[in-house]
């Protein structure tokens, strides 16, 4: 009976293992589809739910114009939370009172998902 026991412990053992294990390679290849570059049609697709953004193929583009300096520098600082919370970071060109918000995966040298994550989110400010 003792031996059973030991035995049915050991293989639940292990099925939970192989469980976990499952889990953690789901969320590693989700890690990775974020940082796979989109195919062209991808993008082009993708690009129908972002209309006040365009794209080069490369990089993904966005301009919101406000009342002044100080506006634009408080639009600027919405930034920081969705980026911080993605791990993904915007390049931010400041003219007065004129931003404009560039978007591309450097790790994968062109446009992830994590990029239309972050400028669906930046559309939302
Ligand atoms: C280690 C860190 O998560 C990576 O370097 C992140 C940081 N923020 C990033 N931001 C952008 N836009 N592209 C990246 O490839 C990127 N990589």
């Amino acid at each position: 009976m003792l031996n059973f026991l030991l035995i049915a412990s050991l293989l639940t053992q292990g099925v939970t293992d192989s469980f976990i294990d499952l889990t953690q390679v789901s969320q590693n290849r989700e890690v990775k589809n974020s940082l796979t570059r989109l195919s062209p049609m991808a993008i082009r697709l993708r690009m129908q739910s972002l209309p006040d953004w365009t794209t080069d193929g490369e990089r993904l583009f966005y301009t919101r114009t406000f009342t002044d300096f100080v506006e634009a520098i408080d639009f600027v600082n919405t930034l920081v939370e969705p980026a911080e919370q993605l791990g993904h970071h915007p390049d931010i060109t400041i003219s007065y009172n004129r931003v404009s918000v560039e978007l591309t995966t450097h790790d994968a040298q062109g446009i992830t998902a994590l990029d239309f994550q972050l400028a669906t989110k930046i559309s939302q400010l």
